[in-house]
């Protein structure tokens, strides 16, 4: 089956088993978000249950009123009619209070169903492993917390009430039609059937139209979000026209999706009234024989026409609803896909302490590949000695960042293992492998908050003398002391804005402050200018010393600190010695460095 996890996704159409599996996975999380609210839910149904039960009582009161009341009334009893208005009164009055309290009820559920939604889906995809968010963009992940829990709000909100009553108005008053006058109630069993089919119709049709509607709408999220994080890119490379037109494509099927649901709306609504008016009439017809006959009694028949009429009041708002509805079970759907996900990279079950490590890293025949269909790491054997600092080159696509990501365990090798002071990382314990192997990647992201904020995520509990004592090992205390506010200015405001130097800067003095065993850096690629890079240089020397480091070294001045030079090609070492022996041999690294000597001449 391919509708395991978000797999199948984007698809609109599903096979049986399929469709099982995805609706057995939606019920299922429905039932754990409802289950902590058991307790209110039970006291909502009865609620709703007497409430509506007291407005269904209506026709039945004033066929009793005009049966009873009104031929006792002309022999001067006032009882029976009197007691009929007295009903009448107190079930509104019972009816609108207990109404009063159901929608409160239901609100109270509702929010709490949302909201612990809404944690699930942010803490569960914080969680699942790089793998994942390297394929699923960050558009979809926005659009399952954004439109597709927006519509699951709607449907709380207001559809749900709608349903439920409507529903069971429904059932309630076709019972009460069938006790007070069993042939009208024939004549309604006989009007399902049309109803049914029109309904059904309706379902098969509106679900795969709304399906497509989410995936359409999502694509949209996708379209503006990507343009908007790379907006950069895009006007570099003049894409304004290209996304304007593929975006209007989007915004086209967009609209001829919902253009066919009106017009699927527009037929359902027509027909439902149809058959109601058909029946009320046929009610109304087939009672007023026997009205004559005298077998059915004036205030009965009046109590039918009621019943029937009423019965189908709620259809168009389950119509109307059901919309909402279709559009939730499909946002349901798709975020219980996203839950169904398991991290690639799980925690241990029994997990190694490490409380100090040395830094020893090892790879032990170790293969590893993205996809099946292709190995980046065909055979991979390595021994990083604990302290030893490597320079990591080689051609683009040759693996280096596969390599930095396996050591930091983003991702597991598909066979042997990835040893720290000879424990598999895949033992090891989450918080102990964060603290011990720490990776600063190329574009050093900086969170919104203040510089000091940015250097203590190193170590959340870090006082703001260590803080400066880190800016200042790795030579980023002069310009934050320069910035409007110095530590305490927002780097995501105007004046705060640092230059990409000065964020490798202080992404070194979080790295600082976070002091691992082992640190690996993707050095960035965008040249620095000549001072910048002198002190990113001169921070590197402090940063790296007394730890195990692997460098993805772009800039070759870089190298010149390494104590040992890997250079790797189609996911293999070709190359392994200290800087000096490389460069005065006759292999890859020494033509590179000559060729690099050159361009500086
Ligand atoms: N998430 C991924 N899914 C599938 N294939 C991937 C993924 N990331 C990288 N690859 C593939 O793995 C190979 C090695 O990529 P990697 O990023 O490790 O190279 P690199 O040596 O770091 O290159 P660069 O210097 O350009 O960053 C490439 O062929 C790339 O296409």
């Amino acid at each position: 089956m391919s509708v395991v996890g978000v797999q199948g996704e984007e698809r609109h159409e599903y096979t049986k088993a399929e469709s099982r599996h995805i609706r057995r996975r939606s019920l299922r999380l429905l039932g754990s978000l409802l289950s902590p609210m058991r307790p209110t839910l039970a006291l909502t149904i009865v609620v709703v249950l007497i409430s509506t039960a007291g407005q269904v009582a209506g026709p039945a009161i004033i066929a009793y009123g005009i049966d009873r009341g009104l031929p006792a009334l002309l022999e001067q009893d006032w009882f029976p009619l009197a007691f009929a208005g007295g009903a009448y009164l107190l079930t509104g009055l019972v009816g609108g209070f207990l109404i009063a309290w159901y929608i409160r009820l239901s609100a109270r559920i509702s929010q709490a169903v949302l909201i612990d939604l809404r944690k699930r889906v942010f803490l569960h995809t914080q969680k699942l492993s790089l793998e994942f968010h390297e394929s699923y963009t960050s558009g979809r992940i926005i659009s399952r917390q954004t439109s597709d829990l927006d519509s699951i709000r709607e449907l709380l909100d207001s559809g749900v009430n709608a349903l439920v009553q409507g529903l069971l108005y429904m059932g309630m008053t076709a019972v009460m039609l069938v006790v007070m006058d069993p042939v009208s109630g024939l004549i309604l069993a006989v009007a399902l059937v049309p109803l049914f089919m029109l309904t059904r119709w309706f379902q098969v049709r509106s679900q795969v139209l709304f399906r497509r509607s989410r995936v359409v709408s999502a694509k949209l999220i996708v379209h503006f979000v990507e343009t908007m994080t790379g907006i950069r890119a895009v006007k570099a490379f003049r894409k304004e026209r290209r996304n304007e037109r593929d975006f209007a494509g989007v915004v086209e099927d967009y609209r001829d999706v919902n253009a066919k649901v009106v017009g699927l709306f527009g037929t359902y609504e027509p027909g439902l009234m149809l058959i109601g008016n058909t029946t009320i009439a046929a009610v109304l017809l087939f009672g007023a024989f026997r009205v004559v006959d005298e077998s059915l009694a004036i205030g009965a028949l009046l109590a039918a026409v009621l019943y029937t009429r009423r019965f189908f009041d709620p259809m168009e708002d389950l119509a109307m609803f059901y919309n909402s509805y279709q559009s939730a079970a499909s946002a349901l759907e798709k975020i219980s896909g996203v839950l169904e996900e398991e991290p690639s990279v799980p925690d241990p079950v029994k997990p190694v302490d490490l409380w100090k490590a040395e830094g020893h890293v090892r790879f032990d025949d170790v293969e590893f590949a993205y996809t099946p269909e292709r190995v980046i790491l065909p055979h991979f054997d390595l021994d990083i000695p604990a302290g030893q600092t490597i320079a990591l080159v080689g051609s683009t696509g040759a693996g280096k960042s596969t390599l930095a990501k396996l050591i930091s365990r983003f991702y597991d090798p598909s066979d042997g293992r990835v040893t720290l002071d000879g424990v598999d990382l895949r033992d090891l314990h989450p918080k102990d492998l964060r603290r011990a192997i720490v990776m600063v990647t190329q574009e050093a992201y900086l969170f919104s908050g203040t510089v000091a904020d940015n250097i203590a995520l190193g170590r959340p509990d870090a006082s703001f003398d260590e803080i400066v004592a880190a800016a200042k090992a790795v030579g980023a205390h002069a310009f934050i002391e320069s910035l409007p506010n110095g530590y305490d200015t927002d780097v995501n405001k105007r004046g705060g804005r640092v230059s990409a130097g000065q964020r490798q800067l202080i992404s070194f003095a979080r790295a600082f402050l976070a002091n691992p065993a082992v640190l690996i850096l993707d050095e960035a690629t965008s040249s620095l200018d000549i001072p910048s890079e002198r002190l990113v240089q001169e921070a590197l020397q402090t940063l790296l010393a007394d730890r195990t480091a692997v460098i993805i070294a772009h800039r070759l001045s870089t190298v010149a600190i390494a104590d040992r030079v890997l250079v790797m090609e189609h996911g293999r070492i070709v190359e392994d010695g200290a800087p000096a022996e490389l460069i005065g041999g006759t292999g890859r690294f020494a033509k590179l460095h000559a060729a690099w000597r050159d361009s500086l001449v």
